[in-house]
């Protein structure tokens, strides 16, 4: 047993408001390391290269894959994302908080490799909200909101895998409940 600070782990259908949360949560406590991913997925307006996400190509993907540098990696609704390894492991080492915001795949792989990991859903509080959410954000066409709630479909029936389900209500309870889970406050 090492007195290395638990990696946690936030899943959860697409739009459910795991981004919302973290932001949330993070303007209180910027302490709380929130992990950078790899995507090939094309930014969003407003969207800039090391904050929300690495833009990478399809080359540089599988560049970091071939090379061993990303925790965990999945293919999401057409797009690649990844964990970058080294600088998770840096900040665990460091005695940081750490945080992970990634989707079902990825979090199944991550207990695989870190079984100490602690896997928490956000859940919609219905079906009709979670609908609601992706398609009001505006951020993707249509066709692309109908990959993302097949995906939810099945990440839904997978909330048993995790080890605490948090339903986003409200974004001020769910980050408070979610520092409370990483021993941050
Ligand atoms: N508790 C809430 N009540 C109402 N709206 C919310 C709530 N939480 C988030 N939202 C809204 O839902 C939409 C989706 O939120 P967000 O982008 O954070 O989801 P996400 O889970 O990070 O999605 P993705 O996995 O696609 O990146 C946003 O427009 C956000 O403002
Ligand atoms: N397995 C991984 N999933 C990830 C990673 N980074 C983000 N995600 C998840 O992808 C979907 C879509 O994200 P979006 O930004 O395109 O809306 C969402 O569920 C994210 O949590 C990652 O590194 N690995």
């Amino acid at each position: 047993m090492t007195d290395r600070p638990r990696l946690t782990v936030l899943s959860g259908p697409s739009g459910v408001g795991k981004s919302t949360v973290v932001a949330h949560m993070r303007k209180e406590h910027p302490e709380v390391w929130l992990s950078v991913s790899a995507t090939t997925r094309k930014p969003r307006p407003g969207e800039q290269h090391g904050v929300q996400y690495f833009f990478v190509s399809d080359e540089e993907m599988d560049k970091l894959i071939a090379n061993g540098e990303l925790l965990e990696w999945a293919e999401f609704a057409g797009n690649r994302y990844g964990t970058p390894r080294r600088a998770v492991m840096d900040r665990l080492d460091a005695g940081e908080p750490v945080l992970l915001e990634i989707d079902l795949q990825g979090a199944r792989l991550v207990r695989e490799s870190m079984p100490e990991a602690q896997l928490v859903f956000l859940a919609p509080p219905s079906w009709e909200e979670l609908v609601r959410r992706l398609t009001g954000r505006g951020t993707e066409a249509p066709e692309v909101i109908e990959r993302r709630l097949a995906a939810a479909k099945v990440e839904l029936a997978a909330e048993s895998e995790f080890d605490t389900t948090l339903v986003n209500t409200s974004v001020e309870d769910v980050a408070r409940e979610l520092l409370a889970l990483m021993k941050v406050v």
